[in-house]
């Protein structure tokens, strides 16, 4: 029997990653999106290709996907539900709770059919994800529904990592880089998923990830984008950027070390591992793919506020994540509707209104001081 899996989010991850590995697995993968030309496509090609950026150019075929487009085709996507082993998420953060309705519909109708067992997973940078989608998809079930989950429908947190950049809109294949790690957090035993990392306990995966990896990239993005750079290889061949990544780094490293007992040695090489990953030439990635959505980057749960917080909760410095800090809140890409709303919101308030309301810092922070200090360095440039 063929197994079946639905992925909301047929962008670069959903494609890239999670999609291919289910194909992998031997799973039909239903892509859900609203770009009705990425979902015609899926429907006409039946497969697309993986490309890995590397100079062996390695392809992989992707087999057995297909497309619906949850703004017309909802009844559809509810009927993809009641087959689904996994539903999986790589939407955005922000989109959660706009496709919550429509997966709570489908649940709804087959909890009252089936027992078998769905297992739901955002794919996304966020810390607790699939928490948050769940929180959003329980707020459109009834109480009745609510009670019939328990057993049958299950959400795991989960971690990705795979960095994909944006592709040639005409084509379905993506470009992806060779690496990539997906950590799922359950006690459950769960159908086996190619490249599916199972951990008990996803806190110091999901932080040693986002706060490596996010926000060594958001410095080079938002250096680069200041810099006037493109590329993020580009930004990183100036050597004092690499050396301001990998001081932001160390900070993160420092809290990452302290908070869940990591070795040294090994989170430093894991460090300079992420800086070779962010070289790739191959990727070709934007400075601007890599900024988008400031306010989110700025959130207080995220890569730059989070680890800056709790190092100084641990007595730690985080002057250099105040600087990247600075950094992003100069991010004034015209194309990026969160980095127009956070221009009109320094340019009317200023700084230190901007880190109250969007990252959640008060003004007396000694935060927030070096930030607004960092940031009149900067602008003074
Ligand atoms: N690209 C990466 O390197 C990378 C790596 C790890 C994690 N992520 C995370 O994965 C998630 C997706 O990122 P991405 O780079 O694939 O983005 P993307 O923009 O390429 O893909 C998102 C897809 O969601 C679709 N979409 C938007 N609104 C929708 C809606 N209401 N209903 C259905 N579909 C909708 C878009 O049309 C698009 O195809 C994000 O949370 C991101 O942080 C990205
Ligand atoms: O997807 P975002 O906007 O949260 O962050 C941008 C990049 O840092 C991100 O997409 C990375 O490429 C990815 O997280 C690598 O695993």
């Amino acid at each position: 029997m063929v197994k079946h899996t639905v992925h909301f989010g047929a962008g670069n991850i959903g494609r890239g990653f999670i999609g291919a590995l289910f194909s992998q697995s031997g799973y039909h993968v239903t892509f859900v999106d609203i770009a009705d030309q990425i979902i015609s496509k899926l429907n006409e090609d039946k497969s697309y290709e993986v490309k890995l950026a590397s100079e062996e150019q390695e392809t992989i075929k992707i087999e057995n996907v297909s497309g619906l487009n949850n703004m017309n085709q909802e009844n559809e996507v509810i009927e993809a539900i009641q087959d689904a082993t996994y539903l999986t998420t790589a939407i955005g953060p922000n989109i959660l709770p706009r496709i919550a309705p429509l997966i709570a519909r489908g649940i709804s109708e087959r909890i009252a059919k089936t027992n078998e067992k769905l297992y739901v997973i955002a794919c996304e940078n966020q810390i607790g994800a699939t928490d948050i989608l769940k929180k959003y998809i329980f707020d459109n079930l009834d109480d009745e529904t609510k009670g019939k989950l328990e057993g049958k429908v299950y959400f795991f947190n989960s971690a990705v990592d795979r960095i994909v950049p944006i592709q040639d809109q005409d084509s379905l294949d993506v470009l992806v880089e060779p690496y990539y790690e997906w950590v799922v957090e359950t006690e459950e035993e769960i159908p086996p998923i190619k490249g599916m990392k199972i951990v008990e306990d996803l806190a110091p995966f999901i932080e040693r990830k986002l706060f490596t990896v996010n926000t060594g990239h958001a410095v080079i993005a938002y250096l680069g984008y200041f810099e006037g750079k493109s590329k993020i290889h580009e930004t990183l061949e100036d050597e004092a950027v690499t050396s301001q990544v990998r001081e932001t780094l160390k900070e993160t490293g420092a809290y990452l070390v302290k908070e869940y007992g990591l070795n040294q040695e090994e989170h430093l090489s894991y460090i300079n591992k992420n800086i070779e990953r962010f070289r790739n030439p191959h990727l070709n990635d934007m400075v601007t793919r890599v900024g988008r959505a400031p306010k989110r980057k700025l959130g207080p749960e995220d890569r730059l506020i989070r680890p800056a917080t709790q190092a100084q909760k641990a007595g730690l410095s985080f002057t250099n994540l105040a600087k990247a800090i600075a950094a992003a809140l100069l991010f004034d890409n015209p194309e990026d509707a969160e980095a127009v709303e956070i221009q009109e919101m320094l340019q009317e308030h200023g700084p230190a209104y901007v880190l109250k309301n969007v990252s959640g810092l008060n003004e007396d922070s000694e935060i927030t001081q070096e930030v607004i200090k960092q940031y009149e360095i900067l602008k003074k440039k």
